[in-house]
């Protein structure tokens, strides 16, 4: 019987859809480094599973099959056919089960930091019985212990407690019914049914799960999937190396439909009136270069977390001036107030442009400039 998960949403209503399912011990805040960055291309939803944050905690032990089944139970009631998946450990072991019992309603899939077996089942079966007698304060320290490297324990206290805090708060009940689910999952052999494309990533430092045997096995056996290994990392890689998943899982999901994520930043950046516009304009002849701008600049580049909008647009627009591209310079003017940009940060680029690029190049931008603000005023 599936139980009616917790969930929070952001990002646009009508992007695709993107589930987060966390590890053992955590919450919805688990995703916190990841939600603002996938949440420009993505609808993202962060779940709780059974037993976990603000979910029900039916009596367990519990089957990987009845965590999948309560995500499926979710997709219903969100009324989403189909949706992206990415999961840390336990969640990324729901994710192997519902992308081989459910191909048809997983789209893409990401698995971290995860295996397809962890044995030996007797180490789950020690583990939920000490959470039942003492609580998820006994196992909180020596579980945070091998989420983080040695050396990011030291420089980030302030996240060390805030997720050890997690763990020590998760109901015993709900935490020894997942070990159980742990316990007897085993999807080494199943592995090849997955179709969805896969991204694996794992941390070179990780104790719990480490590439061998489990990332790299999963990356062999399911058809065309990608392996990343990243280093510095141990089992939490997503706070870890934030930046580094959050390209990796941005890259993957939006490669499902480049155009359709690219439009969705091109009209973020330029606006829905230019977007319109140029699509009202487009000719058969015209039509493959506007898709290759989508796809290329927009669906490729600009989704990139990487760097932010604001600081994207810096670069644009000393660029524009550096090769006197005059006729797109007001319309990135525009893009730069949309990201954020104030127009004395604008004149600071052309005044830094003018050493670099000249300075009859920084005065034409300048005048230009000065007409989109004049417009706007
Ligand atoms: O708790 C651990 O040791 C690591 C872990 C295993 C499954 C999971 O979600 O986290």
């Amino acid at each position: 019987m599936s139980v009616d998960l917790h969930h929070t949403e952001s990002g646009p209503a009508d992007a695709p859809p993107l589930l987060l399912g966390g590890s053992l011990g955590t919450t919805t805040r688990m995703w916190e480094p990841q939600v603002e960055a996938l949440s420009t291309v993505f609808r993202v939803i962060r779940l709780d599973h059974r037993g976990h944050g603000r979910s029900p905690v039916p009596e367990g032990p519990y089957t990987m099959a009845d965590l999948g089944s309560d995500v499926i139970a979710l997709m219903d009631r969100l009324g989403i056919e189909r949706a992206h998946y990415a999961g840390l450990s336990i969640g990324g072991m729901v994710g192997q089960w519902l992308a081989i019992h459910h191909p048809e309603r997983i789209d893409r899939l990401a698995l971290l930091a995860t295996a397809p077996y962890m044995g030996p089942p007797r180490n789950w079966r020690d583990r939920a019985a000490l959470v039942r007698a003492e609580g998820t304060g006994a196992v909180a320290d020596s579980v945070v212990e091998r989420w983080f490297t040695p050396d990011f324990a030291e420089g980030h206290p302030r996240e060390v407690s805030l997720l050890r805090e997690q763990i020590a708060s998760t109901a015993p009940e709900g935490y020894a019914g997942c070990c159980g689910a742990i316990e007897t999952y085993d999807v080494r052999e199943d592995l090849h049914r997955i179709t969805a494309p896969t991204l694996v990533v794992a941390g070179a430092d990780d104790p719990a799960t480490p590439p061998a045997g489990n990332a790299e096995l999963i990356a062999e056996r399911v058809p065309g999937a990608r392996l990343a290994v990243l280093e510095d990392a141990a089992h939490l890689l997503s706070w870890q190396q934030s930046a580094k998943v959050n390209t990796l899982l941005t890259q993957h999901f939006a490669s499902a439909d480049r155009h359709a994520s690219g439009m969705r930043v091109r009209r973020a950046v330029l606006g829905d009136e230019h977007v319109d516009r140029a699509e009202a304009r487009k000719s058969a002849f015209t039509e493959p270069f506007q898709d290759l701008i989508t796809r290329y600049a927009w669906g490729e580049v600009w989704t990139r977390p990487g760097l932010d909008r604001r600081t994207r647009s810096c670069m644009v627009l000393t660029a524009l001036v550096a090769h006197g591209h005059w006729a797109e310079l007001a319309m990135h003017v525009r893009a730069a107030l949309r990201n954020g940009l104030s127009q004395d940060e604008i004149g600071e680029v052309f005044l830094q442009a003018a050493v670099y690029c000249g300075v009859p190049a920084a005065n034409k931008a300048f005048g230009i400039a000065q007409e989109v603000f004049t417009e706007q005023a």
